[in-house]
């Protein structure tokens, strides 16, 4: 009989005691097993531990060597958005095709000529619509004249500059190369210059400060490339532009007599005279023929005060030309201050007017309804100072330009702030011709035979040369140009098309721009321009004593509510001030139209 220990009864039954133990047997083995599993999971654990604090501890090692031989043994350059040297450094980048292992992209459809944009179509003619512009956040290492160079960009709001703008941001490159050679980081930022201004060569570089940013470096951020313009292409009286060249190129070439003599080796111009007779385009392709870069505001922005102005003056780089467009707006006539103070009455927003007591400059900019003069916060001390600062830095020229010299203050206009004031004029005949012969230039036109004679002797024959009140155009007159061919030829010449176009145009009556939007409208018949000239002077003519009427009616209803408010400041006025014995307009509008109210 064999015993069975599990069933010491022999009933096939276990009893409770057997069962306990077996049970706690079965448990135990479990555990037992469990234990030798965690036990051995428990050494793995540790063991792992161990393998991963030295694996990290190496790691830091590591890292701190790294850090360490980065340190000791690269270079790290800083390149902040808004300073020139950061747009030399994009573009040298960009030619490094630094960033082609980009997998982010901005894509815009802006204009942007800063071409940073990785090409993305397939056929490299193919100029594609939008840019797509990498972000640039993950570092990039290449290699640069046999040094590795790692370059980082970063793009953050800009709370330390200007903590209320959550949005400004001013993007930073981080430029480090791995050398022990200080010499490599400059050798590296004057490649990225060369590269800019080979680049730039057939372009002039504007840059604009055109809105209201914060910080020294964030003024100047937007920049736009022209192409650059021939001296030859501004049609001014003759010697103007010369004379400006000469002046120009003089006071470059000779920084070392300034310093010697102690004067600022500074240089002010002034161009004045009617709009679209060419001053900016005169500064531009001057700009261009000098090789200079355009630092250009104007003071009607409502966000230029004294301060932005003295920031942005003050963060040109040297060798370059700072233009102020419409000086005068920082001037305002007095005309123009009672002018607007009247619209303020007209909407209610005013008591009284004391007439005698009007401010010299701008208060009450932007408190009427649209359409008011615009008006500068800059104050004329504020003004001077930059214009003399200009000079606390080499190299600088400064132009301005107005429509209306007479409201310029005299100490703006004396020599050391303005050393040479240039006026413009309507176009006059000369002018008027050579326009049209650069609108309808021979190489265009091969089919209207030139003449043997050049343009300019050809011009000066048939238009009398600098007498704008006298000039006669008995050579040739319209009619003759076009319904007789010329001697040997079917066709009027281009020269005599301009001389009947400059016949039918009476000097000193219309700006260069407004010939040149007409002759824009001609620009495939040299003969329909000729030909149209004087029914277009006759449209012309009619538009503008349409307006001059509208502006005197304006101005007599201005008058009106002057002389009523008048009356009621020397008492003849009953309640509130107002003389009621006068209708008074609640509301003057922009464009002169007025509501009374009695
Ligand atoms: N003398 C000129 N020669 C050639 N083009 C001219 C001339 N004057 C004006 N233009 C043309 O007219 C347009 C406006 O010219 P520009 O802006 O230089 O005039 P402006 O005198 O500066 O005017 P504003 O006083 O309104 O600023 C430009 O397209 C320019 O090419």
């Amino acid at each position: 009989m064999s015993f069975d220990p599990h069933n010491p009864f022999g009933d096939g039954t276990a009893n409770p005691l057997t069962q306990w133990l077996t049970s706690f047997m079965g448990l135990s083995s479990i555990f037992a097993a469990v234990g030798m599993l965690s036990s051995a999971f428990l050494g793995s654990s540790i063991r792992m531990l161990i393998l991963g604090s030295i694996v990290e501890t190496g790691r830091r090692l590591f890292q701190w060597v790294t850090a360490r031989m980065r340190f000791q043994y690269s270079i790290t350059a800083q390149f902040n958005e808004g300073d020139p040297a950061y747009e030399w450094i994009v573009l040298f980048l960009t030619q490094e095709n630094v960033w082609r292992r980009s997998q982010e992209f901005t894509v815009t459809a802006t204009n942007s000529r800063r071409k940073w944009s990785v090409k993305t179509w397939l056929d490299p003619k193919v100029e594609g619509n939008a840019e797509y512009v990498p972000t640039y956040q993950a570092p990039q290492l290449f290699r640069w004249k046999g040094h590795w160079v790692e370059i980082k960009r970063s793009k953050e709001g800009d709370t330390r500059m200007n903590p209320f703008a959550l949005h400004s941001t001013v993007a930073t490159i981080y430029l480090t190369i791995y050398t022990l050679d200080l010499k490599l980081l400059s050798a590296l930022v004057e490649d990225a210059r060369a590269r800019y201004v080979e680049v730039n060569r057939p372009n002039v570089v504007i840059h604009l400060a055109d809105s209201p940013q914060y910080g020294p470096a964030l003024i100047w951020t937007n920049v736009k490339h022209k192409v650059r313009r021939p001296l030859s292409s501004v049609i001014l009286q003759d010697g103007v532009v010369d004379a400006l060249v000469h002046d120009a190129k003089e006071f470059l070439a000779t920084e070392d007599w300034y310093v010697e003599a102690g004067i600022p080796h500074r240089r002010g111009y002034l161009l004045y005279g009617p709009p679209g007779t060419g001053k900016t385009s005169t500064i531009y392709a001057l700009a261009g023929a000098l090789n200079l870069e355009i630092y250009s505001l104007s003071l009607a922005s409502n966000f230029v005060d004294d301060s932005f102005l003295q920031r942005a003056a003050s963060s040109i780089p040297r060798q370059a030309l700072f233009l102020i467009e419409d000086i005068d707006c920082a001037f305002a006539s007095r005309e123009d201050e009672e002018e607007e103070y009247l619209r303020m009455l007209g909407a209610g927003r005013a008591g009284p007017p004391d007439f005698d007591s009007f401010p010299s400059k701008g208060k009450f900019k932007g408190a009427g309804g649209g359409g008011e003069a615009v008006r500068s916060q800059v104050t004329l001390s504020g003004l001077l100072n930059v214009i003399d600062g200009v000079g606390s830095e080499e190299g600088k020229l400064f132009f301005a330009t107005t429509n209306y010299i007479d409201r310029l203050d005299l100490a703006l206009l004396r020599p050391g702030r303005i050393d040479m004031k240039v006026q413009y004029e309507l176009s006059t005949r000369q002018q008027a011709h050579d326009l049209f012969l650069r609108f309808f230039p021979e190489s265009r036109f091969p089919d209207f035979a030139a003449a043997s004679s050049s343009p300019s002797s050809t011009a000066e024959s048939s238009v009398g040369k600098d007498d704008k009140n006298t000039e006669s155009v008995d050579s040739i007159h319209a009619s003759d140009a076009l319904e007789k061919p010329g001697p040997s030829q079917e066709k009027p010449t281009l020269f005599e098309l301009a001389a009947t176009f400059a016949a039918a145009i009476p000097p000193g009556e219309f700006s260069t721009a407004e010939l040149q939007g007409y002759l824009q409208s001609h620009k495939t018949s040299p003969v329909g321009a000729a030909k149209g000239a004087a029914a277009w002077l006759q449209d012309i003519r009619d538009e503008r004593r349409k307006r001059e009427e509208r502006e005197l009616a304006r101005k007599r209803r201005l008058q009106v509510l002057r002389e009523g408010w008048d009356a009621a400041k020397t008492g003849k006025g009953k309640e509130m001030g107002r003389d009621v014995t006068a209708p008074i307009p609640s509301r003057i509008a922009v464009d002169g139209e007025m509501q009374t109210h009695k």
